[in-house]
Parts: C-alpha cells; sequence; structure tokens
C-alpha cells in the first residue's frame, strides 16, 4: 500500500488514448531540441518505408522469370545461364533487389544513429527544463511528499523515456510499409486483410491492457520506488559509511530493500505472467489467420488464379503485413504507454509557485530606511497542525544586530525563512521600509540577503567554488573570494590545502579532500560575505565551530555587518550577548527582548538559559 496519498492514475481506455495527447507536445518538445534531426529521421524513415514492399515485388518478378527460363534452359552448369540470350531481365532484376538490400541496411543505420542523437539531445533539453522548473518552485513544495513523487516520476520520464522519438518515427514508417502491401493485398483479394485484421485486433487490445496495468503499477508505487532508491542510497554511499558501520545497519537497510523490491518483483512477475499466457494465445490466432489465407493462396495458385511468384508475393507479404502490422499495434499501444508516463513529466511542468513576482514590483530600498516589520505572523508548515510561528510581532531595525535565541523548534529558523520569503505567513504580515514583502520581487529581496543555513550545502566542487556560491557571477573574481575568505576566518584552511583555492572538496569525486565540520562551516559562512549583502543573516551554521572560533567569528560578523542589518542564532550565549538586542522566541511567539543586560536583569527565560549554561561551565 502506499503510504502517501496520490491522486489515482488515469484508468480505462478513454484515460490512456487520452494520454495520445501528449504526444503533440511531445513532438514540440523534440522540435525545439533538435529540429534538423527531427526532420532527417523522418525523411530516412520515409525512404526506408518503400524498401520491403519493392524489394518482395522485385522477389515475385525473379521467380516468375526463373519459372518461365526453366523451361528453355538445358541442364547443366549453375552458372552457365549468366549472360545468356533472354536472362538480361533476371540479372536486372536480381541486381535491383541486391541495391535495395544495402540500401535499406544504409538507410536503417543512418536512422539508428539520428535516434541516437536525437534522444541525447532530447534527454539534455528535457533534464535542462526540468532542472530550471524545479528551481522556480516553492520550498514548501519540495517539502511535501506527494510532490516528491512527482518530481521522481518527472525525473525518470526525462532520462528514460527519451525512445519514445524513435517509436514514433518507427511508427510512422511501419504505418507507410503496412499501407503499401495492404494494398497489394487488397488489390489481389480484399478478404485476405479482413483475415489479416481479425487476427491482430485481439492481440493489440491485449497488450494496451498490460502497459496499462505496468503504468498503474509503476504510479501506485511511486513512494516505494523512491524508497527503494533512498535505501540503495543510504546503504552504500560515502555520507553514510560511517554511521552505517558503527550501527551495523547494514543488514537492516538490505533486508528493507529485500522485502520492498520483492513485493514489487511479485507484482511484476504477475502481469508479466499474465502477458505471457494471453500474448501466447494471441499469436496463435495471428498464426491461424495466416494459415488460413495461406490455404487460400495455395488453392488460387493450383487452380491457375496466380503465378508461383504471385504466391510467394502474396505468402511473403501477408507474413510482413502480419508481423509489421502487430508490431504496428503493439508499437501504438506501447506509444499510448509512454504517452502515460508523459503525463507525468508534462504534469510537473504544470506545476506553478505561488510565490512569485508581482506584476510590478518595487524596487527594494537601497539601503533599508527603517528595517523589517513582523506583524501578528502565524505560520503553518504545509500539512502541519501546529504552527510554527503565531502571533509573532517584532522590528528588525535597520542597521542593528539581532541575535534571536530559543530552545529547539522555538521558531528561530522559520522566522528567517520568512524573512527570505521562502514561505509566506498566513496570517499577519512582513514589512520593509513600511511595505509588505509581497509587494517585492522575491529574486530582489534575496539577492540582497546572505543567509547561511544550519544546514548548509556542502558542494562537491572546489574550495574556490565553495565560497563562489555566495555570488555566482563572481567565480572568477579571486580577490573577493580571498577578501570573503579572510572575513570568515577561512582563509586559514584554504591555504593549508594542497591546491589551495582549486582544491576539491568531499569524498565524493577524486582527489577530494574532506573538511571538518567546523571547517566546513568557515567556509560557508565567507558565502555570506561574497555578496554585497544589505541583511546578513547566520542561522546557526557555527554548531561546529569550538568556542574560540564561534566567539571570533562572530565578533568579525558584527565587525563587519557594522551599518548593515544582521540576524544571528546561536545557542551559545557568549556569542548572542554580542548583539544590539536578543529576541527570545518560545513556541513560535517573542517572549522577551532587549539587550543582554536588560534580558539578565528581567530574570525570565534567557537569565535562566544563560544561567544554565555558564552553571555547565563552572
Ligand atoms: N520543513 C518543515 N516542515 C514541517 N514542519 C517544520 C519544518 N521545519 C520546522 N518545522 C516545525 O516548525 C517548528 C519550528 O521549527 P524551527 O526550525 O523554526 O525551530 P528552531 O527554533 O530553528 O529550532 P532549532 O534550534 O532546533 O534549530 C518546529 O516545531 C518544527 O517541528
Amino acid at each position: 500500500m502506499s503510504r502517501h496519498p496520490l491522486p489515482d492514475p488515469p484508468q480505462g481506455f478513454r484515460a490512456r488514448w487520452a494520454a495520445l495527447g501528449n504526444v503533440p507536445p511531445f513532438l514540440r518538445m523534440v522540435w525545439q531540441a533538435a529540429p534538423g534531426f527531427l526532420l532527417l529521421g523522418l525523411i530516412l524513415r520515409l525512404m526506408r518505408a518503400l524498401i520491403p514492399v519493392a524489394a518482395l515485388w522485385f522477389g515475385k518478378l525473379i521467380i516468375d522469370e526463373v519459372v518461365r527460363l526453366s523451361a528453355l534452359t538445358p541442364a547443366g552448369d549453375a552458372w552457365g545461364w549468366i549472360g545468356a540470350d533472354g536472362t538480361e531481365r533476371l540479372i536486372w532484376f536480381i541486381a535491383a533487389e541486391f541495391v535495395l538490400a544495402i540500401l535499406s541496411d544504409l538507410l536503417g543505420r543512418s536512422s539508428g544513429l539520428v535516434d541516437t542523437l536525437l534522444s541525447e539531445r532530447l534527454t539534455m533539453a528535457s533534464s535542462v527544463r526540468l532542472m530550471g522548473h524545479a528551481a522556480s518552485l516553492d520550498l514548501a513544495s519540495f517539502e511535501d511528499a506527494g510532490f516528491q513523487d512527482r518530481l521522481e516520476r518527472a525525473r525518470r520520464q526525462s532520462g528514460g523515456r527519451m525512445t519514445l522519438t524513435g517509436q514514433i518515427l518507427t511508427q510512422i514508417q511501419d504505418g507507410v510499409t503496412v499501407v503499401a502491401f495492404a494494398s497489394g493485398l487488397v488489390i489481389y483479394n480484399p478478404w485476405l486483410m479482413g483475415l489479416l485484421l481479425l487476427a491482430l485486433v485481439p492481440a493489440f487490445l491485449g497488450e494496451a491492457h498490460f502497459n496499462a496495468r505496468n503504468y498503474d503499477l509503476d504510479f501506485r508505487r511511486t513512494p516505494e520506488r523512491r524508497e527503494l532508491d533512498y535505501l540503495r542510497v543510504t546503504a552504500a554511499s560515502v555520507d553514510t559509511a560511517k554511521e552505517i558501520k558503527i550501527f551495523g545497519l547494514a543488514p537492516f537497510l538490505i533486508g528493507r530493500y529485500r522485502a520492498l523490491s520483492d513485493s514489487f518483483y511479485r507484482a511484476r512477475r504477475r502481469i508479466a505472467a499474465a502477458r505471457a499466457v494471453w500474448g501466447t494465445l494471441f499469436s496463435a490466432l495471428g498464426t491461424a489467420g495466416y494459415y488460413l489465407a495461406y490455404l487460400w493462396m495455395v488453392g488460387a495458385t493450383l487452380s491457375g488464379q496466380l503465378s508461383i511468384g504471385d504466391l510467394t508475393f502474396l505468402a511473403g507479404s501477408f507474413l510482413r503485413l502480419r508481423g509489421l502490422a502487430e508490431g504496428l499495434l503493439l508499437g501504438f499501444s506501447a506509444t499510448a504507454a509512454q504517452a502515460l508516463y508523459l503525463d507525468d513529466l508534462f504534469g510537473f511542468f504544470r506545476e506553478q509557485p505561488s510565490i512569485l513576482p508581482p506584476a510590478s514590483p518595487r524596487p527594494l530600498p537601497r539601503p533599508i530606511q527603517t528595517g523589517f516589520r513582523f506583524d501578528g505572523v502565524g505560520f503553518r508548515y504545509p500539512g502541519a497542525a501546529e504552527w510554527a510561528v503565531r502571533d509573532l510581532s517584532f522590528t528588525l531595525k535597520a542597521g542593528e544586530t539581532l541575535a534571536l535565541v530559543g530552545e529547539n523548534g522555538a521558531g528561530k529558523t522559520t522566522l528567517v525563512k520568512l524573512l527570505a520569503r521562502l514561505y509566506d505567513p498566513d496570517e499577519g504580515r512582513i514589512t520593509l521600509d513600511g511595505h509588505d514583502l509581497r509587494a517585492f520581487d522575491p529574486q530582489a529581496l534575496r539577492a540582497a540577503m546572505g543567509v547561511i543555513f544550519q544546514d548548509f550545502v556542502r558542494y562537491a566542487l572546489t574550495a574556490g567554488d565553495n565560497i563562489a556560491v555566495g555570488r555566482i557571477e563572481a567565480r572568477t573574481d579571486a580577490d573577493r573570494i580571498s577578501e570573503a575568505a579572510r572575513r570568515s576566518l577561512a582563509d586559514r584552511i584554504v591555504d593549508r590545502l594542497p591546491a589551495g583555492y582549486d582544491q576539491m572538496l568531499g569524498k565524493r569525486f577524486h582527489n577530494g579532500v574532506e573538511l571538518s565540520g567546523g571547517e566546513w562551516q568557515k567556509l560557508a559562512i565567507a558565502r555570506a560575505y561574497m555578496r554585497d549583502a544589505e541583511v546578513l543573516i547566520l542561522d546557526e551554521p557555527t554548531a561546529a565551530l569550538d568556542a574560540r572560533s564561534e566567539f571570533e567569528v562572530f565578533q568579525r560578523f558584527k565587525d563587519l555587518s557594522a551599518g548593515r542589518t544582521a540576524v544571528l542564532i546561536s545557542h551559545r550565549f557568549s556569542s548572542v550577548r554580542m548583539a544590539d538586542r536578543i529576541l527570545v522566541l518560545a513556541n513560535g511567539r517573542v517572549e522577551a527582548s532587549g539587550t543582554h543586560d536588560e534580558l539578565i536583569a528581567q530574570r525570565g527565560r534567557y537569565a535562566e538559559l544563560f544561567e544554565l549554561q555558564a552553571a555547565g561551565y563552572r
């Protein structure tokens, strides 16, 4: 059973045919990605489509010619007929068939090549579009399990479904070949065509049914598949290896993986077995149709209505047509199935962010005049029952350094996320210089902020790039990067790295050097200094720093943010007391505010927590 509520997959034939509506936008995407290849693929295939009929027709002509000549040629030398009188036509027919065979191979290989290149270009284009679109969506979306399922399915489609173009082109090619063969059959005897269709339709419906069942299974099991991927990565990755070993977690993870994938396997096996049984039955039906037609052809040849050449042409046509039409119908149903999967990709592209720039955004005040004001702000994470912050009212004055303190879960990080408009409040409002934050372009707002979170990212990039991500446009500005490193005290770490700023970090790639938790933090803090930020926010990225380092880092932070608006979050009171003003949060509300001395004098929670920590050091 799926653990997360998922919308039902599209059911029934109508939905499956409706999914074919995804084919035109898909082809549009292909056209945009590689118009030349698409056109070339189509031309090559159309040329190739007519070769089988032509080859079979030459085969018929050859046989009739052979039958005619065999009566005239004396027995003896197998090569003696070449060059003899009256055999020119036969030689031309054989030569034509030879050329067709070579041409067919050549066209087949060229279209294979074009397909490969096309699919590469398409995978790239759709992955780029996927990444771009994902980046435009709200943070809240990413934290929703249903969204992650949709993202996962879309990601699979962007890589996995790209053979679809080749499939559609092959369909077109086979369609043209079928029409050519069928015209031949109809000319000889229209009943043959009816017999053929009768033999094929059940197979087609059967395939369509099983394809849809497979899709339903994939759809319903997306959460489990995500869990499988998660387990695979967790059980075997550089980030988790240490803890997995210490806790001896491998058997647990493997057991879980096995149980989940077993249930997957069983479901797949059921479908595959039913498909095999029905497939054999339907195929036997097709064979019966063929032999019925064959009986008629043999009779017609014996009674002189058809020549031997006609018999080979017709029998060959029927057999090829059966194979082709079967392939075409099954391919059609497979295309419909693929188109169902495309629903995931296009469905994802249709997903829209809710935090958008207004039609005419206000220019961001630079410098900020009065500051930010929270007015009765309340926010609940999507799907959460509890408010993360509620009735939150305070001012973050321009130019001041404000510290946020409070126990775990008090709402400090949430407050910062609201300030950076990663979320919008559900109640109340946040203003900047008197204007609602929603009046500004969220990108511009974020660009004016330097926020380093507790769970900042450790990029598998060079040390220099790990700092430059704070302002990626300045990636080549070595002076700016080293200045940022100096400010955050990361310069001493970089100096010790074998390749300095060019040193690859982390264990993911070759020659990477791993840093300690505190060293990573100093590097991350340098990101904030890369920006021309109006507001600097350190949300506890200093937890792994030793006491002296944190003191130094914060001292610098305060000096460097002089005149700028700054927010710092820390559980260390020695750092917090440096701030101009301290806000004590509890249960998502402001419980008290003031300078360190004022708060101590109030003898409230702040004084209590401060005493608790101080006592620990005595
Ligand atoms: N992404 C999220 N989705 C749902 N709930 C969340 C999410 N992040 C935080 N919460 C909830 O919101 C509340 C406030 O969390 P927040 O991270 O703001 O606390 P904090 O004061 O920063 O805590 P800490 O000192 O542990 O970092 C907590 O009760 C937490 O469970």
